[in-house]
This record gives structure tokens, sequence and C-alpha cells, in this order.
């Protein structure tokens, strides 16, 4: 949600329709709420539902109960290049409405399109629009209601790292992926491990180590190249087949000394690390690492798969935004 051009449509255009950022500015304005179904991934699964900058929550049309009842996530999105104070008070209206219907909603702020701002002025924005936000709610008896801040623009990988983040939020077996990271790393030596979805380049999850954005730019980098390099070169045209498979690979050396090394975990997710080029050396352990790691995360998928075909309520569940 969020005011008319802040760049809604354009973020879920990005980041699950690979469209080029420069082809948003064609973009037309969206006049009615635009259900998205996100099914690419076996993780990610779920509804993005774009909503028009001018929709009116006093509107009787505005059903809240079914909007805000089975939301996992509100992404309210702040355009920080224009005069952000009506913004403020539209989020605050939000997400007291939604807070309302639903309280177990993570709410997430996306100070949006901060690619044409210097870096003391993004500090600065991110500053302001938290306190005028938190301050706003407190003032209304809502300390309770907890919101993230980011920020985004769809010209780096901000948008991607942010998505990320809400993302991993909704997944309920998130501990056991980083906990299944953190022993594959220390048992292999390697430094970062993230859990992609190929499609979106969203990482799932990631080991406990702190995240630098370099990192995960090189990791989304190496995913692209897999893929094109795959789409070009990998695919028979007599033979009905996908640029990634089970076969998918791929170990690239930097000239720094550091290894990028890419595996499929299944038809969706991938296994992206980076390791020093001397720890490498031990390659057959890694592989057994993570062949370990690949059937246990296969377990995962397994419980979740029984416990979704046990309840038939939860096939409703994918209805939700
Ligand atoms: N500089 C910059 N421009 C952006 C960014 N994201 C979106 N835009 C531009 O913002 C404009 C509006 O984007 P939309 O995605 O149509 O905005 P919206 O919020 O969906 O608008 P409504 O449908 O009217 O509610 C477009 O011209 C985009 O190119 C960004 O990260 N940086």
């Amino acid at each position: 949600m969020g005011l008319r051009r802040s760049g809604k449509s354009s973020i879920s255009k990005v980041v699950f329709h690979k469209l080029s950022p420069n082809e948003t500015l064609f973009l037309e304005s969206t006049s009615k709420v635009v259900k998205d179904d996100i099914s690419n991934s076996s993780f990610v699964q779920f509804q993005i539902w774009d909503f028009p900058g001018q929709i009116d929550f006093f509107d009787p049309a505005f059903d809240s109960d079914h909007i805000f009842g089975g939301c996992g996530a509100l992404i309210f999105v702040i355009d920080a290049q224009d005069d952000y104070r009506d913004a403020l008070v539209r989020l605050h209206q939000t997400v007291t409405r939604a807070y309302q219907v639903n309280q177990s909603i993570k709410f997430e702020v996306f100070i949006h399109k901060v690619d044409g701002l210097t870096d003391d002025r993004k500090i600065e924005a991110q500053r302001d629009i938290h306190q005028h936000a938190t301050e706003d709610l407190s003032d209304a008896g809502l300390e309770g209601i907890h919101l993230s801040f980011y920020l985004t623009s769809i010209y780096d990988h901000s948008i991607f790292e942010a998505f990320s983040r809400v993302v991993q939020k909704l997944i309920p077996q998130l501990p056991t992926l980083e906990n299944l990271l953190n022993i594959l790393i220390s048992n292999s030596g390697i430094e970062k491990a993230f859990l992609f979805d190929v499609v979106s380049k969203i990482y799932i999850a990631t080991d406990s180590s702190p995240v630098d954005m370099q990192s995960y730019e090189l990791c989304c980098d190496m995913i692209d190249v897999v893929i094109d390099v795959s789409c070009i070169y990998g695919l028979r045209d007599d033979v009905d087949g996908t640029a990634y498979d089970q076969h998918s690979l791929s170990i690239i050396r930097l000239n720094n000394g550091t290894i990028l090394y890419l595996r499929e975990v299944n038809r969706f997710l991938a296994l992206v690390c980076l390791l020093r080029e001397d720890v490498f050396e031990r390659q057959g352990l890694i592989e057994y690492n993570f062949h370990c790691f690949r059937e246990a995360i296969q377990e995962v998928f397994d419980i979740r798969r029984k416990a979704m075909m046990a309840t038939p309520s939860s096939a409703s569940a994918r209805d939700s935004p």
C-alpha cells in the first residue's frame, strides 16, 4: 500500500516479473486491487495485493476484515523523493485500521526511490520517517505496534534484499533453515551461504553471520549468469527442458581468491555460497556436506507438505495477501 506513484506496482513487477527498472516508467496507474499469485517457489507461495494509491478506507466497498484478516505482511511504500507528510498520515491510518482487524500483521515500511538521494539524505529521511511514524502511533496509544523500515530502490539490489527480509518473516521454518545453513558453513569452512528462490532472487534464509550487500549482490549476479548461460547454451531444441534443473551447478573463481559456489537444492531453490579458494581444496567434503544439507531441506519440505495435506483449511490460506 502507499500513496499514488510511490512505486508499488514497480516493486512487484521488478521483483517478481523480471521487468527492467527503466520499463517501470511506462506503467499505468493502478485503478483497482491487483492480486498477483506468486507460486513460483515452493517456499515463496503467496499472493501480492497491489492497492491503488487513491484507495479510500471509508468507502463501504473497502472490506477491511477481508483484506487485512488473512494478511501476513503489510508493505507500505513511501516515496522518499517526494514530500512525505501526506504519506505519513496515510501510513498511520492504514496501520491503525489493519491492526484493529488483525494484530498479527507484520508492518513493513519501504522508504523508496532512495537512488535519487545522497547518503546523508537517506539517513535523514529514515530517521525522520521512523520518528514521526512511531510518535504518531504512541500518541494514539498504540506503542505495541512494531514497524520495520527499509531503504529501497528498484535500481539496485536493495529492493530484493528488503523483500527477502519481509518474506523471511512469513516463513515459519526459518529457524530450522538458518540452523541447517549454520551447520553447513561451520562444517565446510564456507564464509557465507544463502538459500535463494531462483526466480525472484529473494533469499529465503541465510546463516546467522551478518549479510553485507556486496556478498548478496555477487550471489544475485551469479544466479543471473547461470540462468542466462543455461538459457542460451544449455537448452536443446528437440527436448523440452528448463534452464534450471537438478544438474545446475556452477563454480566461479574471483580474482580476489574468493569462490562463488551454486548448487541446485530443489526445483525452486539454490544454495549460493562464498568461500576462500584454499578451503575449496576440500571440495569432496563440501559436496558431502551439501548432500546432507539437501536431504535435510527435503525433510523440512516433506513435513510441511504432510501438514498442509492434513489441514484442508491451509489450502484457503493461500488466498491471503
Ligand atoms: N527513481 C526511482 N523511481 C521509481 C522507483 N520505483 C518506481 N519508480 C517510478 O515511480 C513511478 C510510479 O511507479 P508505480 O509503480 O506506477 O507507482 P504506484 O505506487 O504503483 O502508483 P499507483 O498505481 O498510481 O498507485 C514510475 O515512473 C516508476 O518508474 C525507484 O526505486 N526509483
